[in-house]
């Protein structure tokens, strides 16, 4: 387990993260009555099923013996009649036990990849490739559960089966092992060989199935730019690219498959047993019977040898997916949920003493210090790509500081609790995120499942929002399209304006938030924020000059340092950036909006 988490689950069940084996058998051992009872009903059917091979060599004796009475016969012929049924239950039993394990096995991995995924930080994010991430979620799971049932479940099943083989064939006569225990040295050795060769190009092959996914993934994600730059033929050649490698890999697989040796020296094996139990018989050494119960014994190693072609090679996948996801989930990530940490309804002030940050080497915020006191709106101006979005970031600790600290209510954001830290701070972003559900759950997402459904319409009324969602047909139970492509940005931000009132944060983080909207509800909408702001410290990334003007206070950024801060006549008369910038949003202005000022 990682020693840093953002988000961690009550009651959590631990695995064993210390290599994929023991995950995979760390995630099978917590059913062990599944595990155990597989096992038994495993080694039942074999006993059963080579006893028939048994009963069927004391038929031909019996036969043969030209005194015995035909009830004997009889009698062996009820008995195979009842080894059936029972190796039917049996057989029945374990292949149910094996997929009850298979399919427990897959939802957990599942689960504790999704609460893993959940618990990462930002950065950690943003260093992963979407489509990737999903082939480990969703490919490489079925892996998983396919190599518990079917693989493991005919190996264990095949094998159980040569060891009771073998067993038998040596209550038949011990002399008789000497052919089958040759074969099983040179399986063995084979088998050995076998894994070694597949095992690297199963992973090469997990690996390229998830680039060739995250290439998939991002075509369909930006399929807008690809067809409005018509880039279709380039994208179809990149996926080639990918599924070629893929492709490769799945050939190199096959051909070792076909290289597959065991097959071939059970052919000879089966033939020198023949010929070893026919010269004990042409030695009085063993019956007829016995002869044909080796036989029938020998034929059943084949289910061993051909069932380890395909099953070894579903394990080896298996094991290359648990890989991939295991490496997913010790990913170390930067920041803890650092529960038992300072948790209280804030006032809402904020400082930032001596804030340096970087992504990467280039520091992007430098040295920057300054205070909001709780209920003031700060607004954030400077050129594009000055660091006023990631300073905001800042706060809430989607980032941590390199230098220098952020403190809310004179507590530093690092010792707050993550969980008390977040539900009080909402954000309200240039490009606002809806999830594909219902109007009413993008709203009352912040507060879970506590969100009852009149104050979710006020808050919707208080972000103009109300009138828009009654003239859907389906109103506040209209289903969103995927990251909300079914509403206009106008639309999607004045939702995640009714989202933010719903939670009713003492910190409000606006970026750019009203840009998408028509001077039409322009002044609808500066009334919604209006009250949105009242009584909270907001820090307000913004082009419209009517906000910048409410501010309490200006921070003028440029390339990553503060450079000047005050009210907007203190920066108008002193700051040549601020009038600068201060004349260019001007002239972005609608007429419309700038008269409105
Ligand atoms: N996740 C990230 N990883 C690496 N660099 C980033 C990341 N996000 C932003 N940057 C870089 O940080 C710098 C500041 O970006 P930021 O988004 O904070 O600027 P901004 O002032 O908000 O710009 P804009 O007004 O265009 O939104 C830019 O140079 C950008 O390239």
């Amino acid at each position: 387990m990682l020693a840093k988490r953002e988000f961690t689950v009550a009651d959590e069940y631990r695995y064993n993260w210390s290599s994929p084996v023991r995950w995979i058998a760390s995630h099978l051992l917590r059913y062990k009555f599944y595990v155990f009872g597989f096992m038994l009903l495993c080694i039942a059917t074999n006993a059963l099923y080579a006893s028939i091979s048994f009963l069927t060599g004391s038929a031909f004796n019996t036969i043969l013996n030209k005194g015995t009475a035909i009830s004997q016969l009889g009698v062996i012929a009820l008995s195979l009649l009842g080894i059936i049924v029972c190796q039917g239950i049996c057989d029945l039993g374990a292949r149910l036990f094996a997929e009850i394990l298979s399919k427990r096995f897959a939802r957990n991995a599942r689960e504790e990849l999704y609460t893993s995924l959940l618990g990462k930080s930002q950065t950690f994010h943003n260093r992963q490739q979407v489509g990737d991430v999903m082939a480990r979620a969703s490919n490489d799971m079925t892996q998983l559960s396919d190599m518990v049932s079917p693989a493991f479940d005919v190996i264990f099943d095949s094998f159980t089966s040569l060891a009771i083989n073998v067993l038998f064939i040596s209550l038949v006569n011990p002399q008789l092992l000497l052919v089958p225990g040759l074969y099983i040295i040179a399986f063995f050795f084979a088998l050995r060989r076998y894994s070694r060769q597949l095992s690297p190009v199963s992973d090469q092959m997990r690996e390229e199935f998830g680039k060739t996914n995250a290439v998939l993934n991002e075509a369909v994600a930006g399929i807008e730019v690809v067809k409005a730059t018509a880039q279709e033929k380039q994208e179809v050649r990149k996926f080639i690219t990918r599924a070629s490698r893929y492709r490769d890999f799945y050939v190199e697989n096959g051909k070792i498959q076909g290289r597959y040796l065991p097959t071939l020296i059970l052919g000879v094996a089966l033939a020198l047993a023949f010929l070893h139990a026919l010269y004990l018989l042409s030695q009085h050494q063993i019956s007829l019977g016995a002869l044909i119960t080796f036989m029938g014994l020998c034929t059943n190693l084949r289910f061993v040898t051909f069932m380890s072609i395909w099953s070894f090679g579903l394990v080896q996948l298996g094991i290359s997916g648990a890989r991939r996801i295991l490496s997913l989930m010790k990913e170390e990530t930067e920041m803890d949920e650092n529960a038992g940490g300072h948790h209280e309804q804030m006032r809402g002030e904020i400082v930032f003493d001596h804030v340096t940050f970087s992504y990467g080497e280039t520091p992007i915020l430098k040295d920057i210090s300054f205070r909001a006191r709780p209920g003031q709106t700060v607004a954030i101006v400077g050129q594009t790509g000055a660091g006023k979005s990631t300073l905001t970031k800042l706060v809430n600790r989607i980032y941590d500081v390199n230098e220098g600290s952020v403190m809310i209510d004179g507590i530093d954001v690092r010792d707050w609790d993550m969980d008390g830290l977040r539900s009080q701070i909402s954000t309200i972003e240039q490009d606002v995120f809806l999830f594909s559900r219902t109007i009413t759950e993008n709203i009352g997402y912040g507060l879970g499942s506590k969100a009852d459904r009149a104050a979710i319409e006020a808050a919707a009324h208080d972000a103009q929002a109300h009138e828009f969602i009654e003239s859907f047909p389906h109103g506040y139970e209209t289903e969103i399209g995927e990251r909300g492509v079914t509403l206009s940005g106008g639309q999607r931000q004045r939702l995640a304006i009714a989202r933010a009132l719903l939670t009713d944060p003492r910190i409000l983080i606006l970026d750019d938030s009203t840009s998408a909207i028509d001077s039409a509800t322009e002044d609808e909408i500066q009334k919604a924020i209006r009250r949105l702001l009242e009584g909270r410290t907001t820090l307000l990334i913004t082009h419209r000059l009517s906000q910048i003007r409410w501010a309490d206070s200006i921070l003028v950024l440029r390339k990553g340092e503060l450079i000047d801060q005050g009210t907007h006549e203190e920066l108008l008369a002193r700051c040549e950036t601020y009038r600068r910038i201060f004349s260019h949003y001007d002239s972005a202005i609608p007429a419309s909006a700038s008269s409105g000022d």
